[in-house]
């Protein structure tokens, strides 16, 4: 991925003769269209474990260590306020196959990351073919984006490391304080950026509630992010491979994700709003019409129980929470027309890049055999040629944006702008 000011911003390779995969000169990408073989990535994973204070990053950590999966996985944790060891920023404990290291002097997203990038660039330097993988715990109030961003933006890592996915643990007991909570403005709420940036999310401690809360809560983050899998867990157990090895940054996987399998009961479009006697808002729980900008839910004399703190019928209100981030997924039929989304994408990377978390996409194209995919981070974008479409196969696209203040009718209306109109 490359930094991309607007007018760089390119679904190119298509029809323009320019380079196919841009951005992506340390791969040679073969799919499809040739029968050269793929060349291997030997670029070295780094998965981004993050989540709020006490959502069980650490216990995820020691299962991973603990495992006997055959990897040799190095851990960077992030201690935040911890005392530096022996007055050196970095300390390297030995841990069987793993090294652990320790950046402590103060957050990830902010004052060390330079620290993080000589620590990296040092890994690879002096232990280079001695570890698979790279897992970096945060501290709980770390905001990845700056972390996503290094592996895009440091020349001494691009051609070393590739971002494999970002991991948020959720606690599903007390995450929605967390994700409730009111920011000023211009301050961000952490968890909720870390659910918005993930690839995958465990959904952990989920002993400590009740399968109805912890369905509304799954619902909750599936508004936020639409991309990500979730996984419930206790004392955050998964399989490795929900972890590590996920794609999440990789192009070649983003139509998997984008037009992809799975998605849990209950998905459904950010926006939108239900008539009185509605069945039960999948989202919320509750039927009654409303949109999903509200900041409080109210209940009218002679309801029934609130499902929010289960107390009878008067009228009272909860703050319920901000949805200013959340997800926002649009189809569209046809061809569109290579101006025009080159256009849309530069302009709403240009003026909206510090509100758009992460996007994906999956273009047809006039005049272009292959499907185009991308995705992005804030103003890195990254995009190449795909497979060709299968001439049984109907030609459309669809997008994924996760970010802050979407207006979900007026991306879909600039989106439908971009049809080719021959
Ligand atoms: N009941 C319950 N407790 C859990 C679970 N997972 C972790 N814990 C406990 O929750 C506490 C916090 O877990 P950690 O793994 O340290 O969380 P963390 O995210 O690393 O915490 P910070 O480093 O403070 O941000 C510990 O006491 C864990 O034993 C779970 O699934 N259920």
């Amino acid at each position: 991925m490359r930094a991309s000011a607007w007018a760089s911003v390119c679904v190119c390779g298509v029809g323009r003769g320019v380079g196919r995969a841009r951005g992506r000169g340390r791969r040679v990408r073969a799919r499809g269209t040739t029968t050269a073989p793929e060349a291997v990535d030997v670029r070295i994973p780094v998965t981004v474990l993050t989540g709020f204070l006490g959502s069980g990053k650490t216990t995820l950590l020691n299962r991973i260590l603990g495992d006997a999966h055959g990897k040799r996985i190095v851990v960077i944790e992030n201690e935040f306020g911890e005392a530096d060891v022996d007055g050196d920023l970095v300390t390297f404990r030995e841990a069987g196959e793993e090294d652990i290291m320790l950046l402590n002097n103060g957050c990830l997203c902010c004052t060390v990351r330079s620290d993080l990038v000589e620590m990296l660039a040092r890994l690879v330097r002096e232990k280079r073919g001695m570890f698979d993988h790279i897992l970096i715990e945060t501290t709980g109030l770390a905001n990845p984006a700056p972390i996503i961003q290094t592996f895009y933006l440091e020349p001494a890592l691009l051609d070393s490391l590739r971002l494999d996915g970002v991991v948020t643990l959720v606690d599903a007991k007390h995450a929605g304080l967390h994700l409730d909570e009111v920011k000023p403005r211009g301050v961000v709420n952490e968890a909720l950026e870390q659910v918005a940036f993930a690839d995958r999310i465990v959904l952990n401690k989920i002993d400590l509630v009740s399968e109805k809360d912890a369905d509304a809560l799954e619902r909750r983050l599936r508004t936020i992010n639409d991309l990500a899998k979730i996984r419930r867990a206790s004392k955050a157990q998964v399989d490795l491979d929900f972890v590590l090895g996920v794609g999440g940054f990789d192009l070649e996987r983003v139509q998997d994700q984008v037009l992809g399998e799975e998605k849990p009961v209950g998905a459904h479009d950010h926006g939108h709003s239900h008539a009185e006697g509605e069945e039960s808002c999948e989202q919320c729980d509750h039927g009654h019409d409303h949109g999903h900008s509200h900041d409080a839910h109210a209940h009218a004399h002679g309801e029934e129980d609130c499902e929010i703190c289960g107390e009878h019928g008067h009228s009272h209100s909860h703050h319920v929470h901000d949805d200013a981030v959340g997800s926002v997924s649009l189809t569209l039929e046809g061809d569109l027309d290579l101006d025009l989304i080159n256009d849309w994408l530069g302009l709403l990377l240009n003026d909206r890049w510090e509100d758009l978390y992460r996007m994906k996409g999956v273009l047809a194209i006039e005049g272009c055999d292959e499907r185009y995919v991308f995705q992005g981070v804030h103003a890195l974008f990254e995009g190449m040629p795909d497979r060709a479409w299968k001439s049984d196969e109907k030609r459309a696209s669809k997008l994924v944006f996760i970010g802050k203040e979407l207006d979900r009718d007026e991306l879909q209306r600039d989106f439908e702008a971009c049809l080719s109109r021959k």
